[in-house]
């Protein structure tokens, strides 16, 4: 294949999972084109930002493996590309001491042996200063949690591809899919051939899929991502080792609220709510829903008596939401050709590298080396056959 319009491999959608799975790609030798509807960088989908949080604090065993995996992948990134993505502040994790959730990942954690420290109603004030843990709830810190630097990794990871050889072709939207044993991609400005495709087009992946004949279960939801302005400056900075948190509430992750050290903007705190509204993702300014940021302010009121509790910047991020809000890595049911990276329900940054190997080793036929079961697309189908 010589022609600029036909490839081993096209990848659809530039956010953190297409990125490290044409990375992946290229690094296999294989002509590989990432298209992009945006104009790179963009701040429309899912992986723009400064930050996200890195952790194995997971209740479920396959997580806490691929995270094992992915941190060797994070520090060969850093080595490759020459920066700094990942900076260790450790993860603060509370919760109701009888919660399930909160139960079941400490005790996972401990089955994995994942360096952590329990802290006691009467040292936590001695290692957290400026937060109060609530009556009833208990804690522990994940010591190897930290930060990643999100719109850097970006840079790094395209910046790598091409190094490889890869083609970027920004600004450039798929408008239609012909599945065949070449598949045929129409865009705005023209069209490919290629023998796989992946597809990892966060919120509009249904957009695509439905001119492949499926459709998945999927949620797209618009996150208020607020920032909380420091009473005193350097109370709960990144520098002072103010760790990144996380608050289990409730019995459903989606009351969940999750924080990073003051960092990116001097003097502010990022504190969100791990849920939003339904959003389409074209729209997404239209969603003007605030019932979030005022569950976040009685809860930064009362737990964070150094911040000011009214949000300083509130910035807009979406989540592709699975029903059981784990991801979709998969074959597209009816062609081995398309492989699909999808649902990645507001946790799926700090995978990046292992699903950028996995969805590669999924388009070449490879086996990839872990088990792939909790996101096969035939889960939704035994719930819900009309989904598909
Ligand atoms: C507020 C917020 C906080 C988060 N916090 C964390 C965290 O702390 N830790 C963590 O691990 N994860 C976190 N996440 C989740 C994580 O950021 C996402 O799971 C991840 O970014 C999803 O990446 P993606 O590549 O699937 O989607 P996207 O980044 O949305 O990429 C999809 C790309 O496809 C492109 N595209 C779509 N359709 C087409 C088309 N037709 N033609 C061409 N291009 C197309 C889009 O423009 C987009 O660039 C957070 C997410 C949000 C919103
Ligand atoms: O993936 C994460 O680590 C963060 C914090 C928890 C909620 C989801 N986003």
């Amino acid at each position: 294949m010589t022609s600029n319009r036909e490839f081993d491999c096209v990848v659809i959608g530039a956010g953190v999972q297409g990125s490290f799975t044409a990375y992946q790609l290229a690094r296999r030798n294989k002509k590989t084109l990432l298209l992009e509807q945006f104009v790179l960088p963009h701040t429309r989908g899912s992986s723009h930002g400064q930050t996200r949080i890195i952790r194995k604090a997971y209740e479920e065993d396959f997580y806490i493996r691929m995270m094992e995996e992915c941190y060797k992948l994070w520090s060969q990134m850093e080595k490759e590309a020459g920066v700094k993505l990942y900076r260790q502040t450790g993860l603060l994790v509370m919760g109701p001491e009888k919660n399930e959730s909160y139960q079941l990942c400490k005790n996972t954690m401990l089955k994995n042996n994942v360096p952590m420290v329990q802290l006691t109603r009467e040292n936590f004030g001695l290692h957290i200063p400026n937060v109060s843990l609530a009556e009833g709830h208990a804690a522990f810190v994940e010591l190897t949690a930290g930060v990643l630097y999100a719109d850097r990794t970006l840079k790094a990871v395209q910046g790598q591809f091409q190094k490889l050889g890869g083609v970027i072709r920004d600004n450039e939207k798929v408008t239609d899919i012909k599945p065949g044993s070449l598949v045929t991609i129409l865009t705005s400005t023209g069209v490919y051939r290629t023998k796989r495709l992946v597809i990892t087009a966060g919120p509009w992946t249904n957009r695509l899929l439905v001119k492949t004949g499926i459709e998945l279960p999927l949620e797209v939801m618009k996150i208020n991502v607020c920032y909380w302005r420091e009473k005193v400056d350097g109370s709960y900075d990144v520098k002072q080792k103010f760790p990144c948190f996380l608050q289990i509430e409730g019995e459903k992750s989606k009351e969940h609220i999750y924080g990073l050290p003051a960092n990116e903007y001097p003097g502010m705190v990022k504190i969100c709510l791990h849920a939003g509204s339904p959003a389409d993702p074209d729209q997404r300014d239209q969603q003007k829903d605030r019932s979030d940021i005022e569950t976040l302010q009685r809860f930064v009121s009362r737990r964070f008596p150094g911040l000011v509790p009214e949000p300083a910047v509130v910035e807009s991020c979406l989540y592709t939401v699975t029903p059981d809000n784990h991801f979709v890595l998969d074959y597209h049911p009816a062609y081995r050709n398309i492989v699909i990276g999808a649902g990645f329900s507001g946790h799926g940054f700090k995978f990046g590298p292992i699903v950028g190997q996995i969805l590669c080793d999924l388009s070449l036929g490879e086996v990839p080396s872990f088990d792939l079961s909790p996101f096969r697309i035939t889960r939704f189908q035994a719930k819900n056959k009309s989904s598909l």
